[in-house]
């Protein structure tokens, strides 16, 4: 794994890139210059890096190893043609961008662009994301161990062979911390639903949400096992989860979640 981190241009400081910089600049990033126009965005990170509106104000002379594309897909065929200079130098391109196809990134970079399309997760911004990653032909082993140390500093990375792979990894992973934070918000009003004090409901949705993710996350057991540590025979849990597992119910429900999410991020490819 490489440990060193080269200087790096990230293009986008909102939720993710800025979840990301911070785990960078906790592995030691010595240099990050950040285009983000919109300043409140990327203010947090001024004494540590240095924020331009815009390409055009990318100090002479810098030349990273990395380029980090975290803004909107829609955002990128007016954005990335200005970074296409960072080719020929042997940058490595990371998008983390729903859906974007390498081909359409290297149609923009360049046809000999280093891409790698990774989808990381929010949970990053405590160091406790997800990030599943392809590497395109052409990224030398080098890049790719660059890579996966930059997406290490976040959480647990994991690599496909397959490019589509990225497309239902963003409906799980990448969104899937909303599916968690939606289980807290409906668990919260159906707690009030039953008489209970709103902050108490509030108190109990968010500790289940938390302590249940913190005990898959310490447990090696599947996550089958550990829901029938919590069913006793012909008690409670039993007849919530005949309700919630009727085949018509969560198990259908998430199955057309995913695939419209899957879908949705293949229309992204550009
Ligand atoms: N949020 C998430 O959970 C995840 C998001 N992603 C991906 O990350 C990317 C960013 O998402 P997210 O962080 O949520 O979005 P944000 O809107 O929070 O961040 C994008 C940032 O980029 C800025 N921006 C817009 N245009 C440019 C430009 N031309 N150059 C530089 N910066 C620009 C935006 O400024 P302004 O607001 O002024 O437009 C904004 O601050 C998306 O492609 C998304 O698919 C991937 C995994 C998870
Ligand atoms: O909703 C989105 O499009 C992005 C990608 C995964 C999470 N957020």
């Amino acid at each position: 794994m490489t440990e060193t981190l080269p200087d790096l241009l990230l293009i986008g400081c909102g939720k993710m890139g800025g979840a990301m910089l911070s785990g960078w600049l906790e592995r030691g990033l010595s240099r990050a210059v950040v285009v983000e126009p919109y300043a409140p965005a990327a203010e947090a990170f001024a004494h540590r890096a240095t924020i331009i509106p815009d390409a055009t104000a990318i100090p002479a002379g810098f030349a990273p190893g990395a380029v980090v594309f975290a803004i909107k897909p829609q955002e990128a065929p007016a954005t990335l043609p200005a970074y296409a200079r960072f080719t020929e130098g042997g940058a490595l391109f990371v998008s983390i961008m729903a859906g974007r196809s390498v081909a359409s990134m290297r149609a923009a970079l360049g046809g000999g662009a280093a891409v790698v399309r990774a989808m990381p997760n929010t949970p990053a911004a405590v160091r406790q994301g997800f990030t599943a990653a392809y590497a395109a032909p052409g990224v030398t082993t080098a890049q790719a161990a660059l890579a996966d140390t930059l997406l290490q500093a976040v959480g647990e990375v994991a690599w496909v062979d397959d490019e589509d792979q990225i497309n239902p990894v963003t409906a799980v992973s990448g969104g899937g911390p909303a599916y968690v934070f939606l289980l807290a918000e409906v668990m919260e009003k159906a707690a009030i639903e039953q008489g209970l004090p709103p902050d108490l409901a509030r108190r109990m949705a968010r500790a289940t949400v938390a302590g249940s993710g913190a005990l898959l996350a310490a447990s090696t057991q599947d996550a089958a096992d550990l829901r029938r540590a919590v069913t006793s025979p012909k008690g409670t849990t039993e007849r919530a989860l005949a309700v919630l597992m009727d085949p018509d119910a969560w198990p259908a429900s998430m199955s057309k979640a995913i695939q419209a999410a899957t879908d949705r991020a293949r229309e992204l490819a550009g």
